[in-house]
């Protein structure tokens, strides 16, 4: 079975009980990305998008500023893990390690999306870790698509099983498993950029799946996969195991989300690849 979020558990593995977060931490946590956001779209409006290296760059340092900053003041007593975090913020940091509730942030999802006009597969990912519940709390913000979608909200699954599945894949690196699906499945491949603008179209359903092998880290996927965990998506890696954060080293290189009901037959697919 791969299609049911799993119990609650010691390690950390994430169990979809947004109920055992309190409330204000799901409404901080769209507070924050919404903030981010908002934040993202004015350097947008401000710089231009002529020198991308630029803006790119003021994009994650900005970004990850406002939430660092809301976190200290809202949430002193929390560790922080952020893509872009220094120090004890950082992929570095051992406090976190010992903490029992971490913070673990990605301020801008496909920098590469958003420095480029007129696309809106970007996103800011907040996720609160708690120890031996997992994921409890999170929030994806698509603020190109002014919409920020939360663990404290349904976005239900369509009772309709779709004749030709249609799998998001990264734009720029499609993982040698998404051809095999795309074959076995004879399912059609949708490339986008960013994880959290992948996993919420999954949970939008625009596409039916996203697949994803080669390389990530915990801050890529923690708030989407609560999101999606959390409305009774599936949510693994590409072996069928549950994806586990706050671990000592934050590298999750790959990624299943997708219908219940498609879980099997893109495991089967993806097996051996
Ligand atoms: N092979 C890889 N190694 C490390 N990170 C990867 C990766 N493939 C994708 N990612 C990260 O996953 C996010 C989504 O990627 P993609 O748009 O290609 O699907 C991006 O996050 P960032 O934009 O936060 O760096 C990207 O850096
Ligand atoms: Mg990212």
């Amino acid at each position: 079975m791969h299609d049911a979020p799993g119990p609650a558990s010691e390690t950390g593995a994430p169990t979809a009980t947004p109920q055992a977060a309190a409330p204000d931490d799901t409404a901080l946590a769209a507070s924050l990305a919404t903030g981010a956001g908002e934040l993202l779209l004015a350097i947008r409006a401000e710089l231009g998008f002529a020198d991308s290296r630029a803006l790119k760059a003021a994009g994650d340092l900005r970004a990850n500023d406002f939430l660092l900053g809301r976190l200290s003041e809202e949430r002193p007593g929390d560790a922080v893990l952020s893509e872009e975090g220094k120090g004890e913020a950082g992929r570095v940091g051992t406090e976190r390690l010992g903490a029992d509730r971490v913070w673990i942030i990605d301020p801008l999802d496909g920098t590469r999306e958003y420095s480029e006009e007129g696309r809106d597969d970007w996103a800011v990912h907040v996720a609160l870790w708690q120890r031996g519940l997992g994921l409890t709390a999170a929030a994806v913000a698509l603020p190109a698509q002014g919409v920020t979608l939360r663990t404290d909200e349904v976005y239900p699954v369509p009772a309709a099983v779709p004749a030709k599945p249609r799998i998001a894949v990264s734009r720029t690196r499609p993982p040698a498993q998404a051809l095999a699906a795309e074959a076995a499945l004879g399912a059609e491949l949708v490339p986008m950029g960013s994880a959290g603008a992948k996993v919420m179209a999954v949970v939008a359903g625009t596409v039916d799946a996203y697949v994803h092998a080669g390389g990530q880290f915990e801050w890529d996927s923690a708030a989407p996969v609560a999101v999606a965990l959390a409305s009774g998506w599936h949510a693994t890696r590409i072996d069928g195991a549950p994806l586990r954060y706050n671990e000592a080293d934050p590298y999750l290189p790959d990624l299943l989300v997708c219908r219940p009901d498609l879980a099997e037959p893109l495991l089967a697919a993806v097996d051996g690849h």
